[in-house]
Formats: C-alpha cells, sequence, structure tokens
C-alpha cells in the first residue's frame, strides 16, 4: 500500500525592503531586496483519499487551519503538478496577508508535499520554480518563494526563480518579535505604480551589500519604508517606541506588522509573538516534525 500523507514546513518570510521586478515571464520575474525567514512558519499537508493508480485520488478538499479555504497559488502550482484531486490542508499560526509570506509558504509546501505524495521526481529547484511561478502570476508575492526555500536572512541579489535568479545572505541569527494590525493588499501595491518604491529598495540594497549586518539591514528598512510611502500609523508608532527602548524594529512588507530582533518590542512594552530566524529554509518533515 502506497503512503497516504506527506507534510512540508515552510517558513514565514518577512521582507524587509523590495524592489519590483515585473517580466513578462513568472520565472523571470520576482524582487530584489532582504528580509527574514522565521521558524514560525506554514505546514502543508497533502494527502490522497484512495489508493489510485494515477495518485491523486483526494478529493480535491482545500482547508485553511480547519476551515474551508483556499489560496489560488497553491491550486496553480498543483494543477503544474498533475495533483490537482489531492487534499491540501494548510496550517500556520502566522496571519495572512500580513506581510508574512504566507501565500508563498503555502504553495511551496504544497508542491513539495505533492511531489513526494504523488512520486513525481522533480528536483527542489524545479519545485522552487513551480511554486515561484504561480506566486508571481498570481500577484501575492515576488521574492517570498525563493527566500523560503533558502532559510536564513536570504538577500535578493537577482530576481526570478532557481537558475535565473541569484541569492546571498546575512549569516545571522536571532530572535525575532513580531506585533501585527492588520493586512495590506500587496495585490494592491504591486499592482500600483512601483517606480519610487523599487528606487528605495535599490538603494537600500545597495546599502546592505556594502554592510551585511543585521542592523543596516533594519536600518535600510525603516528608510525604505519612509521612502516608498508605506508606513501606517500604529506601525511608525511601534518602531518608534522599540527604537527609544534601544532595539532594531521595522515594518514587514507587504502587511501592517512590526517585527523586530531581540527583546525589541518586548521592551517597549509591546506583547509580541516571538520566534527565531529559521536556519534551514522549506523542507518535508515526519508528521509533527519539525
Ligand atoms: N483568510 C484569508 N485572509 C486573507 N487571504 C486569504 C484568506 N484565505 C485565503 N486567502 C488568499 O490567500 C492569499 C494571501 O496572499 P497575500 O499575498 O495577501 O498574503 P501573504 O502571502 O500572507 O502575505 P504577504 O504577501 O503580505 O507577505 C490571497 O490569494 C487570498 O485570496
Ligand atoms: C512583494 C513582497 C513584498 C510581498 O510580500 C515580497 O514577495 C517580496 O519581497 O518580493
Amino acid at each position: 500500500m502506497s503512503r497516504q500523507r506527506a507534510t512540508a514546513f515552510v517558513p514565514g518570510h518577512v521582507t524587509a525592503f523590495f524592489s519590483a521586478h515585473p517580466a513578462a515571464r513568472p520565472a523571470a520575474a520576482g524582487s530584489r531586496g532582504a528580509g527574514v525567514t522565521l521558524t514560525d512558519g506554514v505546514t502543508v499537508r497533502v494527502s490522497a483519499g484512495g489508493e489510485t493508480e494515477a495518485g491523486d485520488g483526494g478529493s480535491g478538499a482545500r482547508t485553511i487551519d480547519g476551515e474551508s479555504g483556499t489560496i489560488g497559488a497553491v491550486d496553480d502550482a498543483l494543477a503544474e503538478l498533475g495533483a490537482t484531486g489531492v487534499d491540501v490542508a494548510v496550517e500556520t499560526d502566522l496571519p495572512i496577508g500580513a506581510g508574512f509570506g504566507v501565500s508563498g509558504a503555502a504553495t511551496l509546501g504544497a508542491a513539495l508535499a505533492a511531489n513526494d505524495l504523488l512520486d513525481r521526481g522533480r528536483s527542489e529547484n524545479e519545485l522552487v520554480r513551480i511554486a515561484h511561478e504561480a506566486e508571481v502570476a498570481r500577484g501575492t508575492g515576488l521574492g517570498d518563494v525563493v527566500a523560503q526555500a533558502r532559510g536564513g536572512v536570504p538577500i535578493r541579489v537577482e530576481p526570478g526563480a532557481p537558475g535565473i535568479g541569484e541569492l546571498d545572505g546575512l549569516p545571522a541569527t536571532a530572535r525575532v518579535e513580531y506585533v501585527t494590525f492588520g493586512e495590506l493588499s500587496t495585490e494592491e501595491v504591486l499592482g500600483g505604480d512601483t517606480t519610487a518604491l523599487s528606487a528605495a529598495g535599490e538603494d537600500a540594497l545597495d546599502r546592505l551589500r556594502a554592510d551585511p549586518r543585521l542592523p543596516t539591514m533594519m536600518d535600510a528598512a525603516r528608510a525604505f519604508a519612509r521612502e516608498a510611502d508605506l508606513l501606517v500609523p500604529e506601525v511608525a508608532a511601534a518602531i518608534d517606541a522599540v527604537g527609544e527602548a534601544g532595539g532594531e524594529a521595522a515594518m514587514a512588507m507587504l502587511g501592517r506588522t512590526v517585527f523586530a530582533l531581540g527583546t525589541g518590542l518586548s521592551d517597549a512594552g509591546y506583547d509580541p509573538e516571538v520566534c527565531r530566524i529559521d536556519a534551514a529554509g522549506a523542507r518535508l518533515t515526519v508528521d509533527g516534525q519539525g
């Protein structure tokens, strides 16, 4: 009897700053920028209901945290793998649409798990490309998937899927705290004029590459949020409060979310969620184990 279920864990990804690089081919489109991947992330369970030769014999059920619901890019990636019939359960403690790249994580997790369950024989780079293309085509992200595949503190040096884009990273680990005040539509921001935003993102990337350290990334992120005109009042107030308490905080792109290093938000009197920088990147897991 073949196995009935495969599970993947994909870290959340908070973008600190970015520039948008659209292209006709989704594999070539993406973003340049930097951010942190998180030990808080998305678990995706893919299962096939019965023992079918074709192997994708679930009922096509889609749930998010136990409720019926779907993420467009997940379905597109599964279609690319000939796996639309599988059941997909997405579980996360992260808020959706608040700058944690949940859609990218769910899509990459579904691709990894479906490939495993149905023995599709795709390589990691191929699965990352499939998830990246699906996410970009849906307009829900540009650089989250490649960053989440890598883990750590990814720097997107050149945009695009594996083989086209280029990644580097900050060799760093840290406790990360975050507070969310609500959603900010990625589709809306990416669908608007991104000229000023991208110019600010390029400046921030130049600064970080000249001094690849976490505090420089946080400072460049604060300048980016101001220059790109993305700051919202609650986020600006929290960033200031952390700074006054001697810490490092910035806004998560794209959400009404503040993330801080160490105990930055706690020290400033907030009651944050706490995790760490994820060391490993997207991976298949044995059920219940990270
Ligand atoms: N409860 C929900 N709230 C928000 N979006 C949802 C929900 N359920 C499903 N979705 C779908 O999930 C996707 C969320 O994509 P979006 O890019 O806004 O969020 P994200 O990936 O979590 O964060 P971000 O891009 O801000 O880092 C959309 O395609 C949306 O239709
Ligand atoms: C566009 C984006 C900020 C949305 O989360 C992210 O995908 C990124 O950094 O490319």
